[in-house]
C-alpha cells in the first residue's frame, strides 16, 4: 500500500487494522520503531505518510469512504476443527467480507490481497450479494508474490502483476493503479479462479525448488559431490534457472509451508491423492531437513549437547527481515533444547521477546525452562563466548564479515561451525582451526 500511495500521489490510501498497538507504530513519528523491518519501507512511508497514506484503526470510516477496498489480513494454517493443520483459516477475511457488507453504502471493488485457496472469491461474494441492499460489489483476485527482505524493490519492480476477475471496469480500474509504474505488458489478467491458484502454485513451485537441492544436498554429502556447484551447473542449464537453488537448513517464513498444506488439503478435498501426496513431500523434506542439521551437530558433538553451549547467528527466516515466522531456528532450538544444550542467539533484528515466545508458541517445555536455556545476546561476540558450537541459522551479510580469528580463540576447543546456510569461506575457516561443517559439502 505504501508502494501504491507513493506511486500514486492523487490516490488516498488508508491502511485500517484492528490492532491498535501496530497502528501506533505505524504512526511513530521515529521511523525505526515502524514493527516491519523492510529495506527501503521506513523511506517510503516517511515520504507519503500524512500525505496520501494514513494509518488508522477506524475500519467502518475507512470502508464507508473507500472505492476499492484491499483485503490483506491473515490467513494462517487453521488450528482447530475440520482442516486442522492443513487448511487457511478464513474467518478474518470473512470477517472483513461481513464488516465491508454491513458498512458499504456505495459500491466498492473488492480485492483479495491476502492468499486464498482457490473458489474463496465464491464465498466472499456471497457473503456481499446477500445483504439486502442495492449496493454492487466487483470481486477481484489481486495475489501478492512480494518476498520479505526485497519487499520494496520486489513492489517497485514486479515480474508481474496479477489480476483476476470478472468485470472489466474493476479489473482496469486496478490495473490503471499499478499502471502508473508497472508496465502494462506485465499486468497480466485471468479469471479469478485462475488467479487464486496461481498463487499457491507459484509458492508451490519456488518452494519445491528448495526441497529438490536440499534432497539433493544430503546425497553430496554422501558422495564428496558439491551442493553449491551441483546447483551452478544444473543452474546454468536456461530450462532450470540459477535461481531458487540454494540449499539451506530449511525454508521458513509465514508463506511456502501454510500455502503447500493448504494446496495439499485443497487436493484431497476433490478427492486428489496423487497430486497432494505429490505436493506434501516438498514439507516433509524440509521438515527432514531441519531435523537433519539438529542431528549433525549433535552427533558431531559426540552424541551429546546438555548442559553444552551453543551460539545461534540469526533467528529470522531469512535475511534483511525480522520476521521469524516458521524459521528454521525455532526447530532446530527446539530439537537442541530437548537434548539440554543452551542456546545463546544474536541476530541484528530479532528481540530476546521474540525469541522466548516463538519458543513459548511450540509448547514442548515450561515458559520458565524456555527463559532458563536460552537467551538473546547484544552481540555476536557474547553469545559466541565460551561457545562449543556456532550455528549459522540466517544470512545475514554481517556474519561474513566477523572477526573469526578472535572468534576462534574465545571458543571451546575443539572449535566447531555449522553453516545452515554456506555463507563462510571452508578453507578459511578450516586455517583458523575451526572445524566446519556445511549443508551438502
Ligand atoms: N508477508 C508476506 O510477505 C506476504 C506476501 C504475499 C502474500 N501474503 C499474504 O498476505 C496475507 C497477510 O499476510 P501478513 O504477513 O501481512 O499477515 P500479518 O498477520 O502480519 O498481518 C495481518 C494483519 O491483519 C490484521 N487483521 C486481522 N483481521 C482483521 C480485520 N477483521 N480487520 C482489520 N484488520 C485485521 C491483523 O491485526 C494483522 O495486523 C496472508 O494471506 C499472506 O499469505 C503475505
Ligand atoms: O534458494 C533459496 C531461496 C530461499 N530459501 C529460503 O526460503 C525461505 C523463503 O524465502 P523467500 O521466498 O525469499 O521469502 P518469502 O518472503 O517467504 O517469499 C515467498 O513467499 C511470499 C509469500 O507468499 C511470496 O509472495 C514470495 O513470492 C515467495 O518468494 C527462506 O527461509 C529462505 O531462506 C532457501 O533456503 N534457498
Amino acid at each position: 500500500m505504501a508502494v501504491i500511495a507513493k506511486n500514486n500521489p492523487n490516490i488516498k490510501v488508508t491502511i485500517v487494522d484492528i490492532n491498535q498497538e501496530r497502528i501506533n507504530a505505524w504512526n511513530d513519528s521515529d521511523t525505526s520503531n515502524l514493527p516491519i523491518y523492510e529495506p527501503g519501507l521506513a523511506g517510503i512511508v516517511e515520504e507519503t505518510r500524512g500525505k496520501n497514506l494514513f494509518f488508522s484503526t477506524e475500519i467502518d470510516k475507512a470502508i464507508d469512504e473507500s472505492e476499492m477496498i484491499f483485503i490483506s489480513v491473515n490467513t494462517p494454517t487453521k488450528t482447530y476443527g475440520k482442516g486442522k493443520g492443513m487448511a487457511a483459516d478464513l474467518k478474518y477475511v470473512e470477517l472483513c467480507a461481513r464488516n465491508i457488507a454491513k458498512v458499504a453504502k456505495t459500491d466498492k471493488i473488492v480485492v483479495e490481497k491476502s492468499t486464498l485457496p482457490v473458489r474463496t472469491a465464491q464465498a466472499i461474494k456471497s457473503i456481499l450479494d446477500n445483504t439486502g441492499s442495492d449496493v454492487n460489489f466487483s470481486i477481484l483476485s489481486n495475489p501478492e508474490f512480494l518476498a520479505e527482505g526485497t519487499a520494496i524493490q520486489d513492489l517497485l519492480n514486479p515480474d508481474r502483476v496479477l489480476i483476476g476477475g470478472e468485470s472489466e471496469e474493476a479489473i482496469e480500474s486496478l490495473a490503471s493503479i499499478y499502471g502508473s509504474w508497472v508496465p502494462e505488458s506485465q499486468i497480466l489478467r485471468t479469471n479469478v479462479w485462475s488467479s487464486e491458484l496461481s498463487k499457491l502454485t507459484a509458492n508451490a513451485f519456488l518452494a519445491q525448488r528448495i526441497s529438490s537441492i536440499n534432497a539433493i544436498s544430503e546425497l553430496c554429502e554422501k558422495t564428496e559431490a558439491n551442493v553449491d556447484e551441483v546447483a551452478k551447473a544444473i543452474g546454468m542449464d536456461s530450462r532450470i534457472g540459477s535461481k531458487f537453488l540454494k540449499s539451506s537448513v530449511g525454508f521458513g517464513g509465514s508463506c511456502f509451508q501454510k500455502d503447500i498444506l493448504n494446496l495439499v488439503y485443497i487436493a484431497r478435498s476433490y478427492n486428489l491423492q496423487a497430486v497432494a501426496d505429490y505436493w506434501e513431500q516438498v514439507i516433509t523434506l524440509n521438515n527432514h531437513q531441519k531435523r537433519r542439521f539438529a542431528d549433525n551437530l549433535i552427533s558431531t558433538l559426540y552424541n551429546t549437547v546438555s548442559g553444552k553451549k551453543i551460539g545461534f547467528l540469526g533467528w529470522a527466516f531469512k535475511k534483511d527481515t525480522n520476521d521469524t515466522r516458521e524459521s528454521a531456528a525455532i526447530y532446530v532450538a527446539d530439537h537442541l533444547l530437548n537434548e539440554q544444550a543452551h542456546i545463546a542467539v544474536y541476530d541484528p533484528k530479532v528481540s530476546s521477546v521474540k525469541i522466548q515466545s516463538d519458543l513459548n508458541y511450540l509448547n514442548t517445555r515450561s515458559e520458565d525452562e524456555n527463559k532458563r536455556l536460552i537467551e538473546a545476546k547484544d552481540s555476536p561476540y557474547e553469545a559466541l563466548n565460551d561457545a562449543h558450537a556456532v550455528a549459522i541459522m540466517t544470512e545475514w551479510d554481517e556474519f561474513k564479515t566477523y572477526d573469526w580469528h578472535k572468534i576462534y580463540t574465545k571458543m571451546k576447543k575443539p572449535a566447531f561451525i555449522f553453516d545452515g546456510r554456506n555463507i563462510l569461506d571452508q578453507s578459511k575457516m578450516e586455517k583458523i582451526g575451526f572445524d566446519y561443517y556445511s549443508i551438502g559439502k
